[in-house]
Order: structure tokens, then C-alpha cells, then sequence
């Protein structure tokens, strides 16, 4: 901008008042040199349009330039009232992106009216699945094919306030809802941006938004009351600082009974967790002089539902699970350090899974060496020690109020220390399914529902079903096998109907043959459930294929082979 031209021409203008005397009152004869000023090289272009179009740019420009006066001047003066009025009369909450109730809240405003009036918004893909939604029987085709990805396509996703400024009215009250990136960080695999969100509502009390955060969690509560959140430490790459948690998923919370165990263990482990987490308990121990802390063993053959357990145990009390799991390698590999920020950072109430505490340096390493057979533990292995572990546990570190699930194949090699009372209160001993197992899970698995009446015989009259396998031989006990094989194309499978539903008196005498048919601990709940998943609309051909089953498993399992050539 030239100012000495701008001083001159004021002054020659102060000078010779009359000179400019039009001037005053004419701003296209004024603008030229002020706008020269301003825009080197301006009269001559005016002249140029001028003699060439005839005319005169110098009103627009003016007016342009007042129109940019009048806007910056309304933008100042806005936002030093909003700025005096945010000072003075506005009260606001900061949430920080990692904590739960950003999760909570961005759900909550996605759900509102507030994203269907926003110009600016985040697209978020949904993590909901197909049983979920009524409408996924749709994308099954006539040959019984479920079309994951057409449906998936389909799914609308969820949409969020994007960042900036956005508002929305609760119980009458105006909220100023602002999203604001906090950083972007570079790693070698993504960017990460992390936010907080500050919201605002108008006078000097925070009440307003303290019963607006209260009615989110109690919101966020009832819409969870059958989802269990899952968490698991940050992923290296994203761990600054480290020792945070994410949450991995959400899923519906398992129900207890889905969990076959001895009853009266069962009763005695839920019964232990509720004395623990009853609100009077924290003062008792506290009178006491004992952490108030509560630690569970859960030890046995692999897969023998200890995982199962602690997540229907988070399901039955509303809490979230956080799981580490000590078996982890390189990249993934928990350290010492890593682990006494991970319980740190625990929630007040929640359950911790360790998982495979005899790995990962802890174990007398000779011993679960000459066990395995394997060549002396590599030390790179071996994250952390039995030392680290129990500082974690029960160091100064360690958050008081959780329950603390540590889980073991392998209970013999756990050095004392680590499970001695205080650290570990219960132990819990899971086994490979016992006769009462192989009931349970045969009668839960099945789903060819039982009738409430007697079940259907027309269609077995009318040979409507797979001939042989559907025919419900089992008036005596016993079970005729299919008299002729047939191999069964693709679609044969996908389309096999439904066994004709069981009665109750029916499943029970099915149930109880095939708990018969299965020897008593010799496989574990898990390659149960594997075999009869696949069945799970047959239960009558199950107990027909269960013998030739049970034989190939055990035979391939004394051939020291993993490979079984049916399932
Ligand atoms: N006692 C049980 N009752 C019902 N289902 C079971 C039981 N045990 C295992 N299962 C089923 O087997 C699968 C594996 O179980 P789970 O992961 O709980 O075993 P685990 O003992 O934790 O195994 P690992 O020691 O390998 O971690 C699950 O799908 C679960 O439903």
C-alpha cells in the first residue's frame, strides 16, 4: 500500500478544500486515489475500461471494497461480543477424545436431530451385523447364499458432527457443540487425528451441561445394557503416550448359562464377584486395611470356555473387559513398563483379562521348557517378568476396584507368588467336557427349534426332508445310519432343510445319547461346539455321524497329526 501517496493526497485535499469539494459528495471522483493507494496502477486499468467499454468501474469497486469494510467490521465486533459473552456468560465442558464419553456423546448427537441439520459432517462405516437387522434376508439368494458384501453395501453409515462449530437444543436449553482437532500425528502405518469436543451452553451455571452429560450415560447405558465394550491396549504404532486402551468391539454380552460349567462352581465365582462389587464392599475393606482388589484364576485345557466365562461375567454386571494378553510377540509384545501404565489407566470398575500368564518370562522356564519340549524360552520372547507382573498387579500402580481374570493352560508351571491369596482369591478349574457338558451343549447348540406341540410328522410322513437323516429313528434309542450314501453337491448344503422340530422329551433323549456316545473328557467344550455348529439345524444326523466322528479325532489325535480329514 503506498501511504506517502494516501498522505498526500489527504493533504492536498485538506489544503485546497474546495478542490475536492464534489469530491466529498462523489465517490467515483474520490475513489481513483484512494483506490490507487490501495491498488497500484488502478487509474490507469479505470481509464483503460473506460475509454474502451465506457465504463466506470470505480463505483462497483467501491462499493465492493465498503461491502469488505462493513463485513470485517460485523466479524470483529461478533466475535468480541461472543468473545466477552463466552468470558462472561457461558459455561462449558471440555471432553478429551480418549476418554469413554467421547465415544458416548458423538453417539448421542449422531442419533439427534443435530446431524440432520448440519451442513458439515463425518461419515463413520457401521459396525452393526446381519442378525441385527431384519432386512438381511433380502441378500440371501435362492440357492440359501447370504451376500455379505450387497448387504453391507446397503447399510447407511453413521453420520457425525465434523469438525467445527455446530449447536442443538436439550430440554430447552441451547448447546454450542464444538469439535476440535487436537493433533495430527504421522506414524509409519496412518495418520492419526486425535479431538476433544467442548460444549457450551449459555449463563454462568454448569447444570445445564452436567444433566445433559448425566442423561448421555445414562443413554449410552440402557442402548449398551446388552453390548459388552472389549478393549484391548492401543496398537504400538498408535501407543503415545503409551499404556492407553481402545476399544476393539462391542458385542452382545454373552449370557452366563451359555457357559457350561459345574453349576455350583458357577454360583460360587458369581456369587464372589457381586459380594465384591457391592457398593458397601469398597468401605469394608478400606476399614480393614485390605486393597480393595479381587483376582480369579481361571485354569484348564484350551478351550474350555475361560475366555467364555470372563466376558458372560462382564455381561452380567455391566462392565467392560480389558484384555492383555501376555502371549504376544514382537511388534504387539506388552512391555513392563507398558503394562504398569496399561492398569494405571484402568476404569474405576471393570474386568481385567490376563491372558496367558505362564508364558512371556514368567513360568520357571526350565521346567515349562522340558514340558514342551521346546528349546530353552528366547529371551526376546520374554517382555516381561514375574517381578513386572506382580508390580502391575498389586504395585502402586495398580487401580483399585477391578477384577482381575488371570487365565492358564498350564496352572502347575505359575510360580507361587503370583498366585497366592491377595493375588489370586478364587481359582477356577476348567476340564474337558465332562457327560453334563456334552448334554448342555448338544440341547443349546440345536436349532431346529423345539415345538411347544408335538412336532410335525407329516413332513417325515410325506418324505419332505432329507431322507434317512430327518426320519427321526430314534424310537428305540438307537440310531440306523442313512442306508444310502450320496455325496451332496454345493448347494445341497446351503439348501439342506431344517430337521422337522424336536420335542422336548425328543432333544432331552438326543441329548442324553450324545452326551453317551462322547467320552467323558477327552475333548473340550470347544471341538464339541466345532462339531455341532456345523449340524446345528440336524441334530438327529449328529448323533448318526457322531461315532465315525469321535473315532477319526482320536485316532488322528494318537497319530500326533492336527489334521482331520472330516469334520
Ligand atoms: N464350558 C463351555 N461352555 C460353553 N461353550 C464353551 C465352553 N468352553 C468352550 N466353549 C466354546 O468354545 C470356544 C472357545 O472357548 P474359550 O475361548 O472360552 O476357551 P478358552 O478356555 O479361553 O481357550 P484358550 O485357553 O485357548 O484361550 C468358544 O466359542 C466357546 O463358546
Amino acid at each position: 500500500m503506498d501511504f506517502r501517496r494516501l498522505d498526500r493526497m489527504l493533504r492536498q485535499s485538506s489544503v485546497n478544500p474546495d478542490a475536492n469539494s464534489t469530491a466529498s459528495l462523489n465517490l467515483t471522483d474520490l475513489s481513483p486515489n484512494i483506490l490507487e493507494a490501495f491498488i497500484p496502477g488502478y487509474s490507469l486499468i479505470s481509464r483503460f475500461i473506460l475509454q474502451i467499454f465506457g465504463f466506470d468501474i470505480g463505483i462497483v469497486v467501491t462499493t465492493g471494497l465498503l461491502c469488505f469494510a462493513v463485513i470485517s467490521g460485523g466479524k470483529y465486533f461478533w466475535n468480541t461480543i461472543y468473545k466477552s459473552l463466552n468470558d462472561v456468560w457461558m459455561s462449558h465442558v471440555t471432553i478429551d477424545g480418549k476418554d469413554d464419553l467421547f465415544r458416548h456423546v458423538l453417539a448421542w448427537v449422531s442419533e439427534h436431530r443435530m446431524t440432520k441439520e448440519s451442513r458439515r459432517l463425518i461419515a463413520v462405516s457401521q459396525n452393526t451385523s446381519p442378525q441385527e437387522d431384519e432386512a438381511a434376508e433380502e441378500y440371501i439368494s435362492e440357492d440359501g447364499l447370504f451376500h455379505f458384501g450387497k448387504w453391507a453395501a446397503k447399510k447407511p453409515p453413521r453420520y457425525e458432527p465434523a469438525v467445527g462449530t455446530h449447536w442443538f437444543w436439550h430440554n430447552r436449553n441451547l448447546f454450542i457443540f464444538q469439535r476440535i482437532q487436537k493433533e495430527t500425528r504421522n506414524t509409519p502405518y496412518q495418520n492419526i487425528e486425535e479431538h476433544r469436543l467442548t460444549i457450551k451452553c449459555i449463563g454462568r451455571s454448569t447444570n445445564p451441561l452436567k444433566d445433559w452429560i448425566e442423561h448421555v450415560k445414562i443413554w449410552a447405558v440402557e442402548k449398551q445394557t446388552t453390548l459388552t465394550t472389549i478393549k484391548r491396549p492401543t496398537a504400538k504404532d498408535q501407543r503415545r503416550p503409551p499404556g492407553h486402551w481402545s476399544v476393539v468391539t462391542q458385542r452382545p454380552s454373552r449370557p452366563l448359562e451359555t457357559v457350561v460349567l459345574d453349576p455350583e462352581q458357577k454360583a460360587r465365582l458369581v456369587a464372589d464377584v457381586n459380594e465384591y462389587l457391592h457398593p458397601a464392599s469398597p468401605k469394608w475393606y478400606a476399614t480393614r486395611g485390605i486393597p480393595y482388589r479381587r483376582g480369579y484364576l481361571f485354569h484348564g485345557p484350551p478351550g474350555t470356555g475361560k475366555s467364555s466365562l470372563s466376558f458372560a461375567l462382564a455381561g452380567l454386571f455391566g462392565l467392560d473387559i480389558h484384555v492383555v494378553s501376555l502371549n504376544e510377540s514382537g511388534l504387539s509384545a506388552i512391555t513392563e513398563s507398558e503394562l504398569m501404565l496399561l492398569f494405571n489407566n484402568l476404569p474405576r470398575r471393570c474386568i481385567v483379562l490376563l491372558e496367558d500368564i505362564d508364558t512371556a518370562g514368567l513360568s520357571r522356564d526350565h521346567l515349562s521348557d522340558q514340558r514342551r519340549n521346546e528349546k530353552p524360552s528366547d529371551p526376546a520372547r520374554q517382555g516381561i517378568s514375574l517381578s513386572g507382573l506382580l508390580n502391575a498387579i498389586d504395585g502402586v500402580a495398580s487401580h483399585e476396584g477391578r477384577v482381575l481374570v488371570m487365565t492358564t493352560n498350564h496352572p502347575e508351571e505359575l510360580d507361587n507368588a503370583l498366585i497366592r491369596p491377595g493375588r489370586v482369591d478364587m481359582q477356577i478349574k476348567f476340564t474337558l467336557a465332562t457327560r453334563h457338558q456334552a448334554h448342555e451343549i448338544f440341547t443349546r447348540i440345536d436349532e431346529a427349534k423345539v415345538a411347544n406341540e408335538e412336532p410335525d410328522r407329516s413332513l417325515e410322513e410325506k418324505g419332505g426332508h432329507d431322507a434317512g437323516a430327518a426320519d427321526g429313528n430314534l424310537s428305540n434309542g438307537h440310531v440306523t445310519p442313512p442306508t444310502t450314501p450320496k455325496v451332496p453337491s454345493v448347494f445341497e448344503y446351503l439348501t439342506t432343510e431344517p430337521e422337522p422340530p424336536l420335542s422336548k422329551e425328543e432333544l432331552e433323549d438326543l441329548a442324553n445319547e450324545f452326551a453317551d456316545r462322547v467320552p467323558e473328557e477327552t475333548f473340550s467344550p470347544a471341538e464339541l461346539q466345532s462339531f455341532l455348529i456345523i449340524r446345528k439345524k440336524r441334530p438327529r444326523q449328529a448323533l448318526q455321524e457322531v461315532d465315525q466322528w469321535r473315532e477319526d479325532f482320536i485316532r488322528v489325535r494318537n497319530e500326533g497329526s492336527k489334521v482331520l480329514e472330516a469334520q
